[in-house]
């Protein structure tokens, strides 16, 4: 694979771009150290004052402990690493003995599975890129003293390679090979704190002493990342959630992600994905190294299509496994994909048949964690990720919701986990709303549902300019989805629905046709809740109040996506009382006008009356009541 430089394909508005002189700068200084040239020429002298210069105003504006040695240090792993993995040698720049240099690397890499062991061993390649560092000699001395010393005392909970060991102030930041950008790396300290908390990012590390910079821009990924075609073309910088989490993955690391709908949780773990796929020595048996499992069949469906893109600049392949639809294009296209992205049952159908085989799977994504964790897919995810391997393996939690009910089961997946949560005054990661999402909430009587919703259509999708904005209004049962599509339907609007007692086709269809705008209005239950990625849904209404107020959450998380505003309607009544305490903590967190009727129903926050969220479960009975007869959940 061609390594393709950040700059060459970035297309993110930074300073990149700009040949200004102080970028030039920080070529030379790449040139030199970052992606030294073993075989080529040594940096001139000029090169070499530049670079120390650039050293020196680094540590001016306060870099850090982060010196040129140590940076350098990196720079040769990185590039050594990168030129052992592509092994092209004819058409390598390498001289034959750096070829040997990147290979005896590489393999000490390996063997020792620990970053710190590795750069002990780099004082002996002082000269692998012809920069003297005789000058820094004491600074090396101190920064092996001090690695030695921090190897000594981490506690290295897992010997199997999973997570990472404590890093060193995220210069060498894990045995991994995940090299932190000298851009980023000369960024002072003050300006990564504000940047930490202006987004809102809180990170708790049990391992406590690992300090990784938030990767503040695409630029600052290892050019791994950097495939032509950009993933990244179309945004301007990663959103928190992709800032934070990335440095910690590029380590290794297991992390649970909790921020907000829409908010880009999907690239927070894909990219990453693509880099522990390449980056695995791996060659025999099953070519399946990442397994992300999603709720819902289009969810899946949207997350396969956003990895493909990410997987084919890399020639890995990718397969989308989901029941309602034939098994044979998925058994086939099982056999040389790289990335498996499923729902949970139909994988586990294709793993017991012998078609899926996760036995060398390292890399494990939960998207809406809180919901593959709950009863109604608990055991279907212990089945799955008991046939991953426990050495090595990667596993990650993604969610906007991360109720305490699921934590305990979460870190019995997990190796130390890093806990990233983004949102205000929000350490713990307790259950936010987006922000950016009016919500309104209109006490109602349960009969006047159905009058209060044509109106309400009326009003936000009437004619005019507003007749084709889209509108996603949520209904609880199945059956209730299906008879509000004919009620709808009956006075004249033009409505899709989308629920479990639907055919997949029909699913798609309708889902295709809100998405294209053929149809501006879906009636659905909460199988298009979570992370559906939908343009310009101007609102949300909900009908009847979901089992859950983190599935309210995820409801109203359809609009207001990406930074945009969006707008939400919620029909309460007596009968969702239960929930009201809930409902107003979250309207209060965000802002929003608590009605007074909502009041009267109390604030008291019940204990969570259902074991598993209704679109999903399964079993007999929820909340301590038996299972109705007529009406089933999704
Ligand atoms: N760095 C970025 N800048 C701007 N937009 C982005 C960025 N990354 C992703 N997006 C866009 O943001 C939208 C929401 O992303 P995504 O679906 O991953 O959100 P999410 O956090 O997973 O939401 P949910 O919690 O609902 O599942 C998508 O349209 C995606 O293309």
């Amino acid at each position: 694979m061609t390594e393709v430089p950040a700059s060459a394909v970035l297309n993110d508005g930074s300073d990149h771009t700009k040949k200004s002189k102080k970028r030039r700068r920080e070529d030379i200084l790449k040139d030199a150290v970052g992606n030294g040239d073993f075989g080529g020429s040594k940096p001139s002298k000029e090169e070499r004052r530049e670079a120390k210069r650039l050293k020196k105003l680094g540590e001016e504006r306060g870099a850090g402990p982060e010196t040129d040695e140590v940076l350098q240090i990196n720079g040769n792993v990185g590039e050594v690493e990168k030129a052992a993995a592509n092994g092209d040698k004819s058409e390598s720049k390498l001289s034959k003995e750096a070829r040997k240099e990147a290979r005896r690397l590489k393999k000490l890499a390996k063997e020792q599975e620990n970053g710190h062991a590795v750069a002990e061993q780099l004082p002996s390649n002082n000269s692998v890129n012809g920069i003297d560092k005789a000058s820094d000699k004491a600074t090396l001395k101190a920064e092996k003293a001090r690695l030695k010393a921090e190897k000594k005392s981490a506690k290295t909970e897992n010997t199997d390679g999973g997570s990472q060991p404590n890093s060193t102030k995220g210069t060498f930041d894990s045995g991994s090979g995940y090299v932190k950008d000298q851009v980023l790396a000369a960024l002072p300290q003050s300006e990564i704190d504000d940047f930490l908390s202006t987004n809102f990012i809180t990170i708790s590390d049990p391992t406590s002493s690992t300090n990784l910079r938030p990767i503040t821009q695409f630029s600052h990924l290892p050019t791994h990342h950097t495939t032509s075609p950009s993933p990244f073309t179309a945004f301007k910088s990663p959103t928190p959630i992709q800032s934070a989490a990335w440095p910690f993955l590029l380590s290794g690391r297991d992390v649970i992600g909790v921020a907000e709908t829409g908010s880009g949780k999907t690239l927070a773990f894909g990219v990453p994905c693509i880099r522990s796929i390449t980056s695995s020595s791996r060659t025999r048996g099953s070519p399946a190294r990442a397994v992300i499992v999603s709720p819902t069949r289009e969810l899946a469906a949207q997350i396969h299509t956003q990895m493909e893109t990410l997987a084919s600049p890399a020639h890995l392949s990718t397969v989308c496994v989901y029941g309602g639809v034939p098994k044979d294009p998925q058994r086939l296209a099982l056999k040389t994909a790289h990335i498996i992205v499923a729902t949970p049952g139909r994988l586990n159908d294709l793993i017991n048949e012998g078609s899926a085989d996760l036995s060398n799977v390292n890399y494990v994504v939960l998207d809406e964690a809180d919901r593959m964790l709950d009863k109604g897919f608990e055991e279907e995810i212990r089945k799955i990720i008991a046939t991953t391997p426990t050495k090595g393996r990667q596993t990650l939690m993604f969610t906007a919701t991360w109720p305490p009910s699921v934590r305990d089961l979460a870190s019995t997946f997990m190796k130390t986990p890093v806990h990233i949560s983004i949102g205000a005054d929000n350490p713990t990661g307790e259950l936010r709303a987006n922000t950016k999402i009016t919500q309104l909430v209109e006490v109602v009587d349960p009969r006047q549902k159905e009058t209060r919703l044509l109106q309400l259509l009326k009003q936000h999708q009437g004619a005019g300019a507003t007749k084709n904005d889209r509108i996603l209004v949520f209904c609880l049962y199945k059956k209730e989805a299906a008879r509000i599509e004919s009620f709808l339907s009956a006075r004249g609007m033009k409505a899709a629905g989308i629920h479990g007692d639907m055919s997949q086709d029909k699913r798609t269809a309708s889902l295709s046709a809100f998405k294209t705008g053929t149809c501006p209005l879906l009636v659905a239950t909460d199988v298009a809740a979570r992370g559906l990625d939908i343009p310009a849904v101007k609102a949300v209404i909900n009908v009847t109040f979901p089992l859950t107020v983190e599935d309210y959450v995820h409801r109203i998380g359809r609009t207001g996506r990406a930074g945009a505003d969006g707008l939400a309607i919620t029909l309460f009544t007596e009968h969702d009382k239960a929930q009201s305490g809930a409902l107003i903590n979250v309207l209060r967190a965000a802002g929003q006008e608590i009605p007074e009727e909502l009041l009267r129903f109390g604030t008291t926050v019940k204990k969570k009356g259902h074991e598993a969220y209704g679109a999903f479960y399964k079993g007999p009975g929820v909340g301590g009541k038996k299972e109705g007869t007529k009406i089933k959940f999704d």
